[in-house]
């Protein structure tokens, strides 16, 4: 090999390995949800309802977020924000390098949202409607029905495939919003309480999945009042309150050294310490 080429090929080998660095510097630095100072109001008549009242948050990409926050807190409301649902809301948010307020369309390509309960399309079965799905993102019909296949049997309802989902009970509903939410492989998944009405062996599959797509690099954001899965799956629990955030990190940052769990921590910070005497009082009001 002549110098010249020796050289070139040198060069070009530097190139590509300092190309590598940047991108694998971009990754771990660039959030894939950006949330600054976000602020959302209801009307509840002439009563301002203020839910969040500055909401920041920087997510990296391949994370696990435990969102959690007591009873009307504003979970939901952040991800239907996120989701491009709610678009009147005040603050700045970048999801996937995009802007909310001007390229929701975009977002919306790359993301996939799993509601608590969704208006479905029960007159339909699963397979048509994750055909129904996949054809709302302009995927190939083959390719939808060869992954639908695949989450079927994985979440045990192939032999649902061709039944009407009215017949379908709550948890039957709820595995297949998770599958057809998943039929486009999104880059971040947002989930509102995913393993609400599940039995035990599909909560064990979502914790799964959820840790399997998140070492594939998607990024998942999921609500749950589920304490104990909230702590086992989350690479970072963010809690809010009284529309901010209050707590955020790992769960051992979170517990700071101690040995507490995030049920108690969440009662601590949210102020809901008193169950012991909620429970009396409620029991005693029922005795009168
Ligand atoms: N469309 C709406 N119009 C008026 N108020 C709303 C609307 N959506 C939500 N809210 C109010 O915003 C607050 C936050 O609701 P949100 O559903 O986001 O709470 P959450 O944290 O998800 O609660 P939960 O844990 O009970 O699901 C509540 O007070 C709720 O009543």
């Amino acid at each position: 090999m002549g110098l010249l080429l020796k050289m070139k090929f040198h060069l070009q080998t530097q190139l590509q390995l300092l190309l590598l660095t940047f991108k694998l510097k971009s990754m771990e630095t660039n959030p894939v949800i950006s949330i600054r100072n976000l602020q959302k109001n209801f009307l509840n008549g002439k009563e301002v309802n203020h839910v969040l009242k500055g909401i920041n948050l920087d997510i990296a990409p391949g994370q696990i977020i435990g969102y959690i926050g007591p009873n009307g807190a504003g979970k939901s409301t952040t991800v239907k924000i996120l989701c491009g649902l709610i678009e009147d809301f005040e603050g700045d948010i970048t999801v996937l390098g995009h802007d909310l307020r001007t390229e929701s369309l975009a977002i919306k390509r790359r993301i996939g949202y799993i509601p608590e309960n969704a208006a479905m399309y029960d007159m339909l079965t699963p397979l048509e409607y994750m055909s129904f799905a996949g054809a709302l993102y302009g995927l190939p019909e083959e390719r939808v029905m060869e992954k639908a296949g695949k989450l079927l049997e994985l979440f045990e309802m192939k032999k649902h495939a061709d039944q009407r989902m009215d017949t379908f009970s709550k948890g039957m509903k709820q595995k297949i919003l998770l599958i057809s939410g998943l039929i486009h492989n999104p880059d971040i998944i947002f989930l509102d309480e995913p393993l609400s009405g599940l039995d035990a062996n599909s909560v064990m599959v979502v914790k799964e999945v959820l840790s399997q797509l998140a070492k594939d690099g998607k990024t998942i954001f999921f609500c749950s009042h589920i304490m104990d899965v909230v702590e086992r799956i989350s690479h970072r629990i963010v809690l809010i309150n009284h529309g901010h955030v209050v707590a955020d990190g790992t769960i051992e940052e979170l517990r700071s050294g101690s040995s507490e769990t995030l049920e108690k921590l969440f009662a601590d910070l949210t102020g809901q310490g008193g169950q012991t005497v909620t429970a009396e009082a409620i029991v005693q009001a029922f005795g009168n």
